[in-house]
């Protein structure tokens, strides 16, 4: 496995920029989602980094050798990258067994029967699917197919794997099935993995980091925890998570990252961006519905548009003000068009302008 480094990264179609300036390192065995809305340039990442498309300007290098490097005429073909590819179709054969489709890799590059087995039985393991191994692709469930198609990336002992949104054809249920399965053949494997998904909740289940792309760039790259806690940017604060993004009229500094955020009748403490823009306009406060809850004490008061049981605890909207709808989550069900008290324990106070965070 190998780390992986894209520097200034441009691609684009005709006159359009899909890929605009791209940087990224990623460590040997991270775990690194891209995650952003359809079309804002993804797939063409991973294509880049796979090799089936040259960017125009920058240097991508694996494992500290450039492997596409316009400038210097580098451009080395997917099959000599040695990455693995897992794409949302299994790309199976369904008249080989599991183990053959697996071991087919190994074949092509005329491995011996033994030696070839020995690998097969080591991948099948990675991925618990050994039981299967005579069996058809088409006798397999999807997830099943998945996995396999997993193996077999795996048996070829790449640099990396890369995965685009291998689990956009599965259901719901089998997703979460999967994302574990994913999580422990990472585990297992110690593999650099860098999966594409526009799914936030599956990029913050597995992900070491995320990258959130927007219009061909890196808006910011960060743990998923500080994504959710500290977006960089107005994007990414409503991109990431549910809640609430505000524009704020009255901010004072309360010491070393801390401030006072003025929200109708109430202050709200809260944490602030260390780059931070003195000019208010260019502010904007990020609230999480755990850290907004109902009580009648709440200086805040807001009238409750919607009420939805999520199993366990309600998420409601509760209006503040004109444009101010707040997502909260509550214990007990509450009636439409009922005023509450609101108390909010925690927010982020960020630059709303789109800076470039990478
Ligand atoms: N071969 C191509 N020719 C022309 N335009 C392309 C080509 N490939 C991608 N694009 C355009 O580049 C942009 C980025 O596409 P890309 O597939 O990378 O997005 P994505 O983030 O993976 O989206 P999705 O989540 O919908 O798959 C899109 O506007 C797309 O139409």
């Amino acid at each position: 496995m190998a780390d992986i480094n894209l520097s200034r990264i441009t691609k684009s179609f005709g006159d359009y920029r899909a890929v605009n300036q791209v940087s990224l390192d990623i460590h040997d065995g991270e775990f690194v989602a891209l995650l952003g809305p359809s079309g804002c340039g993804k797939t063409t990442l991973l294509r880049l980094l796979a090799g089936f498309e040259e960017p125009d300007q920058g240097v991508i290098a694996l494992g500290g050798q450039a492997v596409a490097d316009p400038v210097n005429g580098v451009m080395i073909n997917p099959e000599a990258r040695n990455l693995g590819i897992v794409f949302q179709s299994y790309a199976l054969w369904p008249h080989m067994s599991v183990a053959r489709n697996v071991g087919y890799p190994l074949e092509v590059r005329g491995l011996g029967r033994a030696e070839r087995e020995a690998k097969i039985a080591e991948a099948l393991s990675i991925v618990a699917l050994e039981p299967y191994a005579d069996r058809s692709p088409t006798e397999l469930s999807g997830g099943q197919r998945q996995r396999v198609a997993l193996a077999r990336c795996l048996v070829m002992e790449p640099r990396a794997v890369l995965l685009d949104e291998p689990l956009a054809n599965l259901d719901v249920h089998l997703r979460e099935t999967m994302q574990q399965a994913f999580l422990d053949f990472h585990r297992r494997a110690g593999a650099t993995m860098i999966y594409v998904t526009h799914d936030q909740a599956e990029a913050m289940a597995m992900a070491d980091r995320i990258a959130v792309m927007d219009k061909g760039c890196i808006r910011q790259m960060a743990a998923p925890e500080t994504l959710y806690r500290e977006p960089a940017d107005h994007m990414v604060a409503g991109f990431v998570g549910a809640g609430a993004v505000l524009p704020i009229g009255d901010v004072s500094m309360r010491g070393a990252g801390r401030c006072s955020v003025r929200l109708g009748d109430a202050a709200i403490h809260a944490r602030i961006c260390q780059k931070a823009a003195s000019n208010m306009n260019e502010l904007g406060l990020c609230l999480r519905p755990e850290d907004v809850w109902v009580d009648e004490a709440g200086t805040l008061r807001g009238s409750v548009e919607d009420c939805v049981y999520l199993g366990g605890r309600f998420r409601l909207q509760v209006r503040v003000g004109a444009d101010q709808v707040l997502p909260v989550y509550a214990t007990k069900r509450a009636r439409i068009g009922e005023t509450v008290g609101l108390v909010i324990s925690d927010g982020w106070v960020f630059n709303r302008s789109e800076v470039e965070a990478a």
